[in-house]
């Protein structure tokens, strides 16, 4: 068999979730394997959590005289069959090279590529059934907005993937309220990618070239995943047969014009901003529950934004640009859009607005999506009580104090100053 050419191999992707916002990424990187044949096959493939579900009578989708409509159906079925999530991103085309698989192994099979968006409780589990699954020398971008809180400390999920799989992992994060996204609303996100030299040693890939000055190719240093990790001696070499996986590819990869993207190198930063903006989000909808209006947000936006910095400075020191909490899509931005119209911030809102806990409002409201900044609150809280440091963190601290019943949301203007 004749031998490829160098890069004449192509990018296998895999986005692993199909809820809001995995779905929505699904259809960027969908629409842009089919723009970029050169470097990526064109079918990308979505590993979905089967379920049965109905298609929904707001649904363009249902139609009555029909079974598909009228009976349960598997998810799978439903968004191969109307390339449309009708649960989780309802009334929003998807490209018809995506295709919707319910086995995890089998849709990671040979991707090079694999994007990791879901809820952040389930990727352990996820990646323990992954193992010996996927390609080796695979890469991967974690576009979840959590942290993994265990026994040996705090750890960011792209580390924790990394850890797992024995692969090199970024991260994706940013202002993306996803149905916007998905209604193609101009937005600005995040990619942090860092990857070991390895890669990067390779030339410069086909296809387009981003701009240069929203590049920065020249930060390709040792990441610290990989010093905290130990990993780096096994991490395997992407082929030189691929494109390198590196920042312009990234940005080929999940740039659109209405989805702007700018890579960077913090992955810890990018990470941390995307977990610890759900927890101030929930304090400015419980303000904002109280009827209390924009500057008591605001006020919770900057010293949220304060404790941001500081957690990441004290835990993260080594690798956290401040410049990415306070100039970056992933880090001031995704905490105004949170705080204004993200799901923390409207479930918090109600429950304060109607009296009930939130998780009672979250089962009523999003129809199976789930909060993040509920369970963020209580596992950085866990690991501030651990270490003694909860005075440190007043805001992060109150939060989880609110939704354990413990304070109440009158007192926060003296809570986050650490007086009540
Ligand atoms: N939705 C947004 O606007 C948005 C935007 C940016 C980032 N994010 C982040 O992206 C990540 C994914 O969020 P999302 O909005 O796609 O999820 P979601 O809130 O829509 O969650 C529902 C998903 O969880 C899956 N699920 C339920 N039980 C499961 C199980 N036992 N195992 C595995 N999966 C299970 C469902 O099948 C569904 O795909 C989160 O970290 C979130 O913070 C969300
Ligand atoms: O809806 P939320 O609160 O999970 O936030 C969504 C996104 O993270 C906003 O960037």
């Amino acid at each position: 068999m004749a031998t490829l050419a160098p890069h004449e191999k192509k990018h296998k992707v895999t986005v692993v979730g199909s809820g809001n916002w995995g779905s929505a990424i699904a259809k960027i990187v969908a629409e842009n394997t089919k723009a970029h044949p050169d470097l990526f096959e064109q079918e990308v493939q979505m590993w979905v959590f089967e379920e049965e579900t109905t298609v929904p009578e707001s649904s363009k989708k249902y139609d009555a005289s029909s079974e598909l409509s009228t009976k349960p159906q598997k998810l799978t079925k439903l968004i191969n069959h109307f390339h449309e999530n009708v649960k989780y991103l309802p009334n929003i085309a998807l490209p018809h090279n995506l295709v919707a698989n319910p086995s995890l192994q089998d849709s990671v099979k040979g991707s090079s590529i694999l994007i990791f968006n879901l809820p952040h409780q389930f990727i352990g589990g996820l990646c323990d059934q992954m193992k010996g699954h996927i390609l080796p020398y695979a890469r991967g971008i974690s576009c979840i907005k959590g942290v993994n809180v265990s026994s040996d400390g705090i750890s960011l999920f792209s580390e924790s993937i990394g850890a797992k799989l024995e692969i090199y992992c970024g991260a994706l994060s940013g202002a993306n309220i996803a149905n916007e996204v998905a209604q193609e609303k101009f937005c600005e996100t995040t990619i942090a990618y860092d990857p070991p030299a390895m890669d990067s040693q390779n030339p410069t890939p086909k296809g387009p070239t981003p701009k240069s000055s929203q590049l920065d190719l020249t930060k390709i240093t040792d990441s610290t995943e990989s010093k905290l990790t130990g990993r780096k001696k096994k991490l395997r070499p992407m082929p030189s047969e691929f494109p390198p996986v590196d920042h312009a590819l990234m940005k080929t990869l999940f740039h659109r014009s209405y989805f702007h993207v700018r890579v960077v190198s913090d992955v810890a930063g990018v990470s941390l901003g995307g977990a610890l903006k759900n927890i101030v989000a929930l304090a400015a909808g419980f303000v904002s529950g109280l009827g209390w209006g924009d500057n008591a947000k605001a006020a919770i936006m900057r010293v949220g934004l304060l404790e941001m910095v500081k957690f990441g400075k004290m835990f993260f020191a080594e690798s956290v640009h401040t410049g990415t909490f306070t100039e970056e899509s992933a880090g001031v931005a995704d905490l105004i859009t949170s705080c204004s119209g993200g799901r923390n911030f409207r479930c918090a809102r109600m429950s304060v607005e109607e009296g009930v806990g939130i998780g009672v409002v979250e089962k009523r409201e999003l129809n199976g999506q789930m909060l993040q900044g509920t369970s963020t609150a209580r596992e950085v809280n866990g690991f501030l009580r651990m270490r003694g440091l909860e005075r440190e963190f007043p805001l992060l601290t109150a939060v989880q104090r609110i939704l354990e019943g413990e304070a109440d949301v009158k007192n926060l203007p003296d809570l986050i100053e650490g007086d009540a």
